[in-house]
């Protein structure tokens, strides 16, 4: 007998094992050998997937894409596959990606796909579902409808002074701090996004553009990030993160003070009866239709965690990478102000966003800016509940699928030199209807952004505020790696920085 067989003996046999450790270990090595072996042989040449293209590493293990996730690189990785491998490429043993625009309407707007598990479970910020998280496809429904109303364009118009009132203080501050150097706008950025979004909810200023520092509540938010990345390897640290010992459980246990925090703030919202629509309806006991009740606080206070996460850097990071483009082409920046002048007499008030949404050329600007850096630049991964069609490609009941903003806002029919930031493309006829099938920050469907009027609000006025105000320039010392999308689903620049010099209009 060869020493395997002799070692898977020695486990079967009578009880003599227990005293026998290095034969168990070396017994248990060779069985994981083989079932590795069996697996990588499966699915590289029996898996319903094996026909597809894809990196080899990707065909056998999640890791080569979780690798990426760990280094912000997933979609980069994701996009240089597609360039190898085609249209439809296989990057993870059971998961397809797609990056032809007509895959996006096909899956997004599909009832066959639901919202990966293991990728959205570990979104879920603190034991309950949010808005974002939920999988189940009625549940989320009711919760939307109960919640949506609170982002319409009529509550966002309602919001509007508040918002003016933010960015105005925060372009104040800039003002007043560029006289001593280069002012440093990615915290600000975030700052902003955080009061605005904050204020919706709460109806309440929590003042961090005010103090020219963060909320406490930021650092909590900003502890989220890694908690989420740690669950989807190990979807057990939900329970278990805030009794790790370390850094590790330093964050779930920032992230629960930060849950007690918006437990207690909903509850101060329900006694002084609080006026944003976000709040008032589901405060004053409208039900979520699903449950057959309201919302207890646990689970607002999750959706409003949520709201603040999804609502602050998406907004902030799209806005810095607007200024790091447009403040490197003097052309661009012309043509902006010369159509903010047109419209806005004065350099200090800030815009309304009535006279915004109808300029074409601001519009095209932060469109191009929601192209070429999308701040979901992942794909957004869905499991086929029934065997289904995409783009041609059978795809098996119980597949990933997906498609990055990555790859689709770089697809070469719709956008000829997709690198290049080229507001101008916008304002052309040609080529309309393939842009706006490759053009999908928001995402489609059902699941689609749900904040997008207040994003776009919230862009608008503060692009027209800023340009109208202010004439800038990149500060030398900030590097094309500072820029560089990070990626961990919301992405932005790896260097945490954009340092511009200003100064201001006179009029
Ligand atoms: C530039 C700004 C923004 C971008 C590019 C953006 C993008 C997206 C995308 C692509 C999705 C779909 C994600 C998925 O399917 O996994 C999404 C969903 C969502 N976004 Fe945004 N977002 C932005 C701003 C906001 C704002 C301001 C809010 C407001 C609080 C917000 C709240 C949400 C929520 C709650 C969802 C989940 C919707 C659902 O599943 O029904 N987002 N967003």
């Amino acid at each position: 007998m060869n020493a395997a067989g002799h070692s898977l003996n020695m486990i079967l046999d009578n009880g003599h094992w227990a005293s026998r450790p290095i034969e168990l270990a070396f017994g248990a090595t060779i069985l994981i050998i083989l079932y590795t072996l069996a697996t990588v042989f499966y699915n590289l040449f029996l898996h319903p997937l094996c026909r597809i293209p894809g990196p080899p590493l990707a065909k056998v293990s999640r890791l080569w894409a979780r690798v990426g996730n760990f280094h912000g690189r997933k979609s980069e990785r994701v996009h240089a596959a597609h360039q190898t491998y085609g249209p439809v490429v296989r990057v993870g043993p059971n998961e397809i990606s797609f990056a032809d625009p007509a895959a996006v309407r096909e899956i997004y707007t599909s009832d066959v796909f639901v919202k990966e598990e293991s990728f959205y479970r570990a979104k879920r910020i603190f034991h309950e579902n949010h808005m974002f998280s939920f999988r189940d496809p009625e549940a989320h429904k009711q919760r939307r409808k109960l919640l949506s109303r609170g982002f319409s364009q009529a509550a966002m118009l309602d919001f509007e002074p508040n918002m003016s009132s933010i960015i105005a203080t925060m372009l104040d501050q800039w003002a007043a701090k560029a006289v001593d150097g280069p002012v440093n706008a990615y915290p600000w950025a975030h700052w902003l996004g955080f009061d605005i979004v904050y204020n919706l909810m709460f109806d309440e200023n929590p003042g961090s553009v005010r103090a020219g520092e963060p909320h406490e509540v930021m650092s909590y938010l900003r502890a989220w990030k890694p908690t989420f990345i740690y669950k989807e390897f190990m979807p057990s640290l939900e329970q278990w993160g805030p009794y790790v010992p370390g850094r590790v459980g330093d964050y779930f246990r920032d992230v629960q003070v930060w849950k007690d925090y918006a437990v207690k703030i909903v509850q101060s919202c329900r006694e002084k009866g609080a006026k944003t629509p976000f709040l008032r309806s589901v405060l004053n006991g409208d039900k979520d239709a699903f449950l057959g009740r309201p919302l207890t606080n646990s689970e607002l206070a999750e959706e409003c965690m949520g709201g603040m996460f999804g609502g602050s850097g998406t907004t902030a990071n799209t806005f810095i990478y607007i200024l790091h483009a447009c403040l490197q082409q003097p052309d661009i920046v012309k043509k902006l102000k010369m159509e903010l002048n047109e419209h806005f007499p004065s350099a200090k008030t800030v815009p309304d966003y009535k006279t915004c949404a109808n300029l074409p050329y601001l519009q095209a600007v932060i469109n191009e800016t929601l192209r070429l850096y999308p701040t979901i630049i992942a794909t957004l991964p869905r499991t086929a509940r029934e065997t289904a069609s995409v783009t041609g490609i059978t795809v098996p009941k119980g597949t990933i699928v997906g498609t990055q903003n990555y790859t689709i806002h770089r697809n070469p029919v719709a956008y000829p030199d997709a690198e290049v930031f080229r507001p101008e493309r916008w304002l052309e006829k040609e080529k309309e209807q393939a842009r706006k099938d490759a053009w999908t920050p928001f995402s489609v469907g059902s699941r689609k952004c749900v904040g997008i009027n207040l994003a776009q609000m919230e862009l608008s006025k503060l692009v027209a505020a800023f340009f109208r105000r202010f004439d800038g320039y990149i500060d030398p010392s900030v590097t094309e790696s500072d820029m560089r999308m990070y990626d961990t689903f919301n992405a932005g620049p790896a260097g945490a920085k954009l340092l511009i010099h200003l100064s201001e209009e006179r009029y």
